[in-house]
């Protein structure tokens, strides 16, 4: 059975929104985030009718309970997924390594841009597509819906949405990204791509500058209504869809490689907008036996401040660190854990949309919001979490490099580590075996890598790390366009003017 009535996080009243209409708006027009209110449920045996099946035919049977097959047939789906994940490097798209027996990394960074928001993204590009090309099918130029994509990256998103939607008609895209706050592979990555319909904007701010603008843009009915603005941050419900197949994926590729032995699973999330993990809180809902699921933090600690005290609160500047796609001060996608946190309480989904806008509010106006002990406690029973500083960051991928076989982790699955390692060591031998998500290529890191392994005897960056792939990009034309004012309207109005 399908779970295709959608909701939005901030609605107090009957909200039922089809799967197309939820992934073509992007946010509601509320300011809420699209969730399905009922979380389906496994087949019994799905471990049983699972376990072998491809990741293709994996994402295919989960897709398939959140979307309605009068929506997009089984053939369309299935052609969909294919394609989306033909553009990957490794048979497995999503490969599991063992770094010892009570730790694996999952690695995500085998797609087009080397990060996991591939995983995800080439999908919502082919369906942003599909659902346009649908609509437009027979339409003369001047009345075909064309779709404005507008988001905000600390680095990964920017460049997997730009991969994930480059050259695709009806659709033009333009990324916000903090000026000189991410990689120089990573705008090489967004800024050499040469097709018309991708824009990217340097905004002199921060990425929560960005994301900030991006939703008031959504929250602007005439602009929205005039260009009709599409979404490819994790905000987009495609988004977190997509990603659920991986944990399903690396749940059966770890029992077969500890050969059934693996009891008790935890993942462990080196989190940011809280888009990654808050997929693996949808499988485990959806019934995959999961321990728990770890919020691993850099500095910009967030979320595991809101688990240690209930306290949602800002904080004061954004810290650049050595993870910098994590450099985020609000969790956006947090709104949808915390809307089933809300209904747990009551079983009332209107109820918790008035809650939730109500703490979005209080958030608004006085940074912070606080929730109940019993909501915390709902919470532990699914999530635990830690932070890491950056020296930690610095020893882990070097002790990893020297102990295991020089694997060269990158910076963000790093912090996933060495929370994975403190765990590890606090669990004191007991039968448990965690999943580490490996967010990102270390070749798009290379400060943070060069910084932990240069004074690494052997070590080389170009040698080890480097692929031939992303090493061209170094001599390709970028295209960059300045905005030295974080500001909507001056955004809004290039977007106007690059859209003519
Ligand atoms: C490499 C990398 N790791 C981790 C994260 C955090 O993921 P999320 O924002 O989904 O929590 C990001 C950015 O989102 C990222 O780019
Ligand atoms: N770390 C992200 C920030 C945007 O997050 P998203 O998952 O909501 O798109 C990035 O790399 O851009």
């Amino acid at each position: 059975m399908s779970s295709t009535a959608y909701r939005s996080t901030r609605s107090a009243s009957a909200d039922a929104h089809s799967f197309e209409e939820v992934v073509l708006k992007g946010l509601a027009s509320d300011g809420g985030l699209f969730i399905p209110s009922k979380v389906p449920q496994l087949p019994a045996d799905f471990i049983n009718t699972w376990k072998d099946l491809s990741f293709n035919e994996l994402a295919f049977n989960i897709m398939r309970l959140y979307i309605e097959s009068s929506e997009i047939s089984d053939a369309e789906l299935k052609e969909l997924i294919s394609k989306s994940y033909s553009t990957f490097r490794h048979e497995d798209v999503t490969p599991i390594e063992k770094i010892h027996d009570k730790l694996y990394l999952l690695e995500l960074f085998h797609g087009p841009t080397y990060a996991f928001k591939d995983v995800a993204l080439q999908f919502v590009g082919n369906l942003f597509e599909f659902f346009l090309q649908r609509k437009n099918a027979n339409l003369p130029e001047e009345q075909k819906d064309k779709l404005t994509v507008v988001g905000a990256t600390s680095g990964d998103t920017g460049s997997a949405a730009i991969y994930g939607l480059r050259g695709k008609k009806d659709v033009s895209v333009f990324i916000l990204y903090p000026t000189g706050r991410i990689s120089d592979i990573q705008e090489a990555q967004m800024t050499t791509v040469p097709d018309a319909n991708v824009h990217t904007l340097s905004v002199k701010g921060t990425f929560d500058d960005c994301q900030d603008i991006v939703k008031q843009i959504f929250g602007d009915a005439e602009f929205n209504k005039k260009f009709h603005i599409g979404a490819v941050n994790s905000i987009n419900w495609a988004r977190i869809l997509a990603q659920q197949t991986y944990y399903f994926y690396s749940y059966f590729q770890l029992l077969k490689k500890s050969g059934n032995d693996a009891t008790k699973v935890r993942f462990v999330v080196p989190s940011g907008n809280f888009g990654d993990i808050l997929a693996g809180y949808y499988a485990k809902e959806m019934g995959l036996p999961v321990d728990k699921l770890i919020i691993a933090t850099n500095e910009n600690d967030i979320l595991d401040r809101f688990l240690k005290s209930g306290e949602y609160a800002k904080g004061a500047d954004v810290k650049a660190t050595l993870s910098p796609a994590m450099d985020i001060l609000i969790s956006s996608n947090f709104e949808r854990l915390l809307w089933y946190l809300a209904r747990n309480q009551t079983g009332d989904d209107l109820q918790a949309g008035a809650t939730v806008a109500q703490w979005f509010a209080d958030l608004k106006t006085n940074g912070s919001f606080k929730v109940s002990d019993a909501i915390i406690a709902d919470a532990k029973k699914d999530f635990d979490s830690d932070r890491v500083q950056d020296e930690e960051i610095s020893a882990t991928i070097t002790e990893t490099y020297q102990k295991y076989n020089k694997y060269v982790l990158d910076p963000h699955t790093a912090v996933g580590v060495k929370v994975a390692s403190d765990n590890i060591a606090r669990d004191n031998g007991a039968d448990v075996t965690y999943v580490s998500l490996s967010t990102a290529h270390p070749a798009k890191f290379s400060d943070a890598v060069d910084k932990a392994l240069g004074g690494v005897e052997g070590y080389s960056f170009e040698k080890e790390v480097l692929p031939q792939e992303l090493k061209e990009l170094s001599s390709q034309e970028r295209r960059i366009k300045l905005i030295d004012q974080a500001d909507v309207e001056v955004i809004k109005a290039a977007i106007e003017e690059l859209l003519k």
